[in-house]
């Protein structure tokens, strides 16, 4: 099962979204995005600060930068907004542009291939503009560069000719905000990060908050959600609002064929239950995980790219997409040796864990939100 030559932890190259991409209409809970869902997402997103429900410390120290850059009459420090799939980094870029009364302009680290992408981008920039770069951590080596000089002296310096008679030609841009989204700032090169004056880190969110989005949802849908049945999908959501979101559909969609409706406690546990959503929220490619975790690797240490081969995923995906949810729930835990299953992990799949096993299985869930 262990391949000694596969370290491949780190491959900017990849694209998370395309390894579970396959399987996003599947996967109710897959907290990647599925673009069949871009219209209901942006009808339920988010329109300003105060519609953002959590992230309390991300929302504060963001309000504080935006109103002490807005009273200065000068563009905000660039931000970064780091953390997992679905958690609303998309969402706030858009409010940061709102709140600042600026045009979003936006874009991703695959799109800027070359750095004359990006020059393009920053050239056509208005004095003001907020610029989103999505998976910034996946933007080419030479884009990034020239990103460097663009963060901190609104300049780009433009090559012309090749070879020995090459010459840069210094442009001014305009002074702009960057909004950087990253799944991995770990991944981020030090000069990159360095550049950003304030860093979000995003949290999977509390299931009251998750409940609070799915209150504010079913009013947007038109959707008769209990406050029994709220409780019930926000606790098996995943910590993740674009999976509540997609959850409340589902339910929604059961609710009206199968009963009267009204997503009650009993119709939401009936409807998860046909969508194949366990009682912990977690997904296929979780329970994947710990499953081989546990059946061919004794609960682990195992490393995470031959964990990822165990489940005929990308180890990126693994890292990025299924192990901070399994941290989080306190059913996995990376130590230096590799990844281990924790008691609660293997009691969440029926088998007693043997004695050795990290015991996480006295804490709840959330205990520690924050
Ligand atoms: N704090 C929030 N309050 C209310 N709704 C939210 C919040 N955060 C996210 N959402 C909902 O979840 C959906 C997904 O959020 P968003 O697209 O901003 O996530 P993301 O972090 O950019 O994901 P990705 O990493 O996949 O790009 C949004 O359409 C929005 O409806
Ligand atoms: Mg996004």
């Amino acid at each position: 099962m262990t391949h000694p030559g596969d370290h491949v932890d780190d491959r900017p190259g990849d694209h998370l979204g395309d390894h579970l991409g396959d399987h996003a209409d599947e996967d109710a809970l897959n907290p990647l995005p599925d673009p069949a869902e871009r219209d209901v997402e942006s009808t339920l997103r988010p329109r300003d600060l105060g519609e953002f429900v959590g992230q309390p410390k991300v929302r504060e120290q963001l309000e504080l930068v935006l109103h002490g850059a807005m009273r200065r009459g000068a563009p905000p420090d660039h931000v970064l907004l780091s953390g997992p799939p679905g958690l609303g980094k998309t969402s706030l870029a858009m409010i940061i542009a709102a709140e600042l009364g600026a045009s979003l302009r936006i874009t991703s680290g695959p799109a800027l291939e070359r750095a004359g992408d990006l020059a393009a981008m920053l050239s056509n920039l208005v004095e003001g503009d907020v610029l989103f770069i999505d998976e910034i951590h996946r933007m080419a080596r030479p884009a990034e560069e020239m990103l460097y000089l663009a963060m901190e002296d609104f300049r780009v310096d433009v090559v012309v000719g090749k070879g020995p008679g090459a010459t840069s030609i210094p442009l001014d841009i305009a002074p702009f905000t960057l909004v950087g989204a990253t799944t991995r700032s770990g991944a981020l090169t030090g000069p990159l990060r360095d550049r950003f004056g304030f860093t979000g880190h995003m949290e999977f969110y509390h299931p009251d908050e998750l409940e609070l989005i799915l209150r504010r949802s079913a009013g947007i849908l038109g959707v008769d959600l209990r406050e029994d049945g709220a409780v019930e999908i926000a606790r098996r959501s995943r910590g993740t609002p674009r999976i509540a979101n997609r959850l409340l559909r589902r339910v929604r969609d059961y609710a009206e064929v199968r009963a009267d409706g009204a997503v009650t406690l009993e119709v939401a546990r009936d409807a998860l239950a046909v969508y194949d959503v366990d009682e912990l929220g977690l997904d296929r490619l979780d329970r994947a995980v710990l499953g081989a975790l546990v059946r061919s690797f004794g609960g682990g240490p195992v490393g995470v790219s031959t964990l990822a081969v165990a489940v005929g995923e990308e180890p990126t995906t693994v890292e990025e997409v299924c192990e901070p949810y399994l941290v989080r729930a306190g059913m996995l835990a990376r130590t230096p040796r590799g990844r281990v299953a924790t008691a609660s992990a293997w009691l969440h799949l029926g088998l007693q864990p043997p004695a050795r096993a990290p015991g996480e299985s006295a804490r709840s869930l959330f205990d520690d939100a924050g």
